[in-house]
């Protein structure tokens, strides 16, 4: 759906690419300090009184981190992390073949756990609460259910959405865990990391313009690097210098806030034919030709995180600081 250089989502030829750039250790992950500074403490305490760490369930937009922080908990914990997602768990059974496989005080990683199937949630209910696992054997009235024993073991979940969680499922966390978009001098050690790893030369003042184009999100960052090392290898000597990143930036159409065409055209949608708005999300959605849920999920978030665009109860307005951003006055009403 959607491949926006901007997006926040993994592109294609992502997913086979990142591991390397994965820190592996707490020490390693920049940033998020308050959710790295509680999981050291639950992950100390767990190892002292030598426990599986209680199930943690970690939440925040595409790109932040939560894949990454499942196997540094894993990592940390000295133990292997066996990873699935919602959509991939179709019956029970998947569920528990993978449970059943798992040895004492490991990390089972299912990621987009908003996207799991009923039936298979309320399998996870007791394997989470008891470490068991309730089968149904035989058919009609032969049917007996039986009870097995699990090893013990920690549930990591993520989820972008932790508002489509069912209750019964978000209570069976112990610790829940919101990530938040990184800060960019965050971003800027996250490029210079990532430059270090792939041997990428970048100044610190280009790794900041890189960092603030990136949307507060470390994918988006590393993925800016790896475009603009090629107009680095192609157009300089292969160094990222500021004016380079800036030209490169601008060719790339990834304006000085990290904005693209598509948030220019939202904004000026509302600004052009709503006068600045109030406009409903689905009046909105009809002009630019695009679903609401898209609106709201992909496009929005990081507009009302920088505060060019606000909710409010009659629909979207665009700030005076989109005004400023786009170079256009604010009409006086
Ligand atoms: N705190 C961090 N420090 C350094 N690099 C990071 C950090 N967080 C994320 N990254 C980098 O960003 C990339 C994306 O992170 P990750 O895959 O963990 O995001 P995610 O939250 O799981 O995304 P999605 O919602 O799409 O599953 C990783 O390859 C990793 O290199
Ligand atoms: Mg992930």
């Amino acid at each position: 759906m959607d491949e926006r250089l901007v997006s926040g989502s993994a592109l294609g030829g992502e997913a086979a690419f990142e591991p390397t750039l994965r820190p592996q250790y707490l020490h390693e992950y920049i940033g998020q300090d308050k959710v790295k500074e509680n999981l050291q403490v639950f992950i100390e305490a767990a190892k002292l009184r030598e426990e599986t760490l209680d199930h943690v369930l970690l939440y925040g937009p595409p790109g932040l981190g939560k894949t990454t922080l499942a196997a540094i908990i894993a990592n940390e914990m000295g133990v292997k992390m066996r990873a699935t997602s919602g959509p991939a768990l179709e019956r029970p059974g998947d569920l528990a073949a993978l449970l059943t496989s798992l040895e004492p005080g490991d990390v089972l990683f299912i990621d987009e756990i908003h996207r799991l199937p009923r039936t298979v949630e309320e399998v996870l209910y007791p394997a989470m609460e008891d470490y068991c696992l309730d089968i149904t054997v035989g058919k009609g009235p032969e049917a007996r259910s039986l009870r097995l024993d699990l090893p013990p073991f920690t549930l990591v979940g993520a989820t972008t959405r932790a508002g489509a969680l069912s209750a019964p499922l978000r209570d069976r966390f112990g610790v829940i865990s919101r990530l938040e978009y990184y800060q960019v001098d965050q971003l800027a050690q996250i490029i210079e990391r990532a430059a270090a790893i792939l041997h990428i030369i970048i100044n610190n003042e280009a790794a900041l313009e890189l960092a603030r184009r990136a949307r507060g999100t470390p994918r988006i960052a590393n993925r800016l690097l790896r475009r603009v090392r090629d107009f680095a290898q192609v157009r300089g000597d292969g160094e990222i210098t500021l004016p380079l990143a800036v030209e490169a930036l601008e060719r790339l159409q990834v304006d000085r806030l990290g904005l693209d065409h598509i948030d220019h055209k939202l904004l000026l949608a509302i600004i052009e034919k709503f006068a600045g708005g109030p406009v409903g999300l689905e009046t909105m959605a009809a002009v630019i030709g695009e679903e609401a849920q898209t609106i709201e999920e992909v496009y929005e978030p990081y507009l009302l995180q920088i505060g060019l665009l606000q909710r409010t109860p009659r629909g979207r307005v665009a700030t005076p600081a989109a005004y400023a951003h786009l170079g256009m006055e604010v009409p006086k009403r």
